[in-house]
């Protein structure tokens, strides 16, 4: 395609995202009205594709300059990116298919604007922030983390004093993660499962490795496609949730003797080791819907093999000798490598927070730490999406809420 092409394209893709986003659509409303952004520059480390660039053109209308780049080297979609760097007010340099160096230097190039505000998924930028860019930080107000694994490096660096700026945590939002990492995952997981492979899921017995928000949801939409799905747990909790939700739970010593696809979504690293590869069935299938590229272990696997191919596009054949083992995009996100993210409106509330986040830090002077979403944010996104999808909910009379929140009246 022409750059021309590309840019048409990226930017059709934007205009079916927007339409799919209405709780955003009333926040960029309000932006455009408002101007609560004006004069300040957001920095942006986020999945570069249709339903972020929403979000970019959000904050440029409320009034900021916005620079982005990706958060994984295989999730930026390149016509969404040239798109959005044609746009007023906004920079983009992320490109798919980056190796480590040139992934580091866009973040480095988003930081040369000298944000105010800032936006992570996995807390890289805060990151550079904090090691090679300290100079910046006393210009910053504070930052957004999109996902659990950032909020929990940002957890570990307030626990360790190393925390200089407020970051909020988005991802604990409830309309956040109980919609975008169960409903979210559960479904793009297998659109990044299903595109590369074109494989049959019924019948199978799929292994999701951990059961947080992302496993529950990867296991239900596996259960539903017809799978026998196994769980792996380290939590007892969640190990008793995921049999009683009705799967077999064991140890991954066991499952990797049975499974015949794996997905992690643990947020942990070592899930799958050489151990494991070697006792798996030939033709197994590996992916990872979790934290970065090291649920696999990956050098293990490729130190194992006595050599590798290209069997499909975005898979990739191991060849062990005895068996076969093809992983999917490399061990990254599945969703966002093999697949297209998210579905738009689970983003949407997703985005919706970030919105209302970025503008809460500009308008009020935060702590530096790791501080919650304030609830009210999180209420409003809920009535919003609610209205948006036409359904009207009962409210409390003074009598129920009299009774709720009194002691007399028990019996
Ligand atoms: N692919 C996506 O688009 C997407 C979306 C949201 C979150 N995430 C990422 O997915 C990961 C999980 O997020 P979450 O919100 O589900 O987190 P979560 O904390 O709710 O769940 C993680 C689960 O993994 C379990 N676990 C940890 N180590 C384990 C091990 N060795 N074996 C088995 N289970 C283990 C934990 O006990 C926990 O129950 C994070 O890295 C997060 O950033 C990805
Ligand atoms: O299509 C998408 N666009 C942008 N972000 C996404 C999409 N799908 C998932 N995530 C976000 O990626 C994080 C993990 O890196 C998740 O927390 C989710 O919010
Ligand atoms: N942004 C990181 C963290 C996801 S949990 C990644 O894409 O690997």
């Amino acid at each position: 395609m022409t750059e021309k092409e590309l840019i048409e394209s990226g930017n059709m893709k934007m205009d079916w995202a927007r339409n799919h986003m209405p709780v955003l659509a009333i926040v960029r409303e309000k932006f455009e009205e408002e101007k609560p952004l004006k004069g300040l520059k957001v920095g942006m480390a986020l999945h570069v594709e249709a339903k972020t660039a929403v979000l970019v053109e959000t904050l440029a209308a409320g009034g900021a300059e916005v620079s982005i780049t990706g958060c994984n080297p295989l999730s930026t979609q390149d016509d969404v990116s040239l798109a959005l760097d044609t746009r007023k007010n906004i920079s983009c340099f992320a490109r798919y298919g980056v190796e480590s160096q040139e992934y580091y230097e866009a973040i480095d190039r988003v930081l040369d604007i000298k944000p105010d505000i800032t936006i992570d998924d996995g807390a890289d930028l805060i990151f550079k922030l904090h090691t090679e860019r300290t100079d910046l930080l006393p210009n910053i107000l504070g930052g957004c983390e999109e996902t659990t694994t950032g909020v929990h490096r940002l957890h570990a660096m307030e626990k360790e004093g190393a925390l200089k700026m407020p970051v909020i945590a988005v991802n604990d939002a409830m309309t956040k993660y109980l919609f975008d990492n169960r409903y979210g995952t559960g479904q793009s997981a297998w659109d990044g499962l299903t595109r590369p492979t074109s494989l049959l899921v019924a019948g199978k017995n799929v292994v999701v490795a951990g059961y947080g928000w992302c496993g529950r949801g990867v296991a239900m939409r596996a259960s539903g496609l017809g799978a026998n799905v196994i769980v792996t747990e380290v939590d007892p909790i969640r190990a008793l949730e995921a049999k009683m939700d009705g799967y077999r739970v064991m140890k991954m010593a066991d499952a990797a003797k049975l499974g015949e696809l794996f997905v992690t979504t643990t947020g942990n690293r070592d899930i799958l080791t050489a151990e494991h590869f070697k006792s798996m069935p030939d033709g197994a299938i590996l992916a990872n819907s979790g934290h970065f590229n090291v649920e696999i272990d990956m050098e293990a696997l490729a130190s194992l093999a006595k050599s590798t191919r290209t069997v499909r596009h975005n898979i990739k054949e191991y060849d062990l000798g005895d068996r076969r083992i093809n992983v999917i995009a490399e061990g990254r996100l599945v969703n966002l490598a093999a697949g297209d993210g998210h579905p738009a409106e689970v983003m949407d509330m997703s985005f919706a927070n970030q919105a209302l986040c970025v503008r809460y830090i500009a308008e009020n002077k935060l702590s530096n730490g790791v501080h919650k979403v304030p609830l009210e944010l999180d209420t409003f996104v809920a009535k919003m999406k609610l209205k948006s999808m036409g359904i009207t909910i009962d409210e409390l009379t003074p009598t129920q809420e009299c009774y709720m929140s009194g002691w007399e009246c028990g019996t």
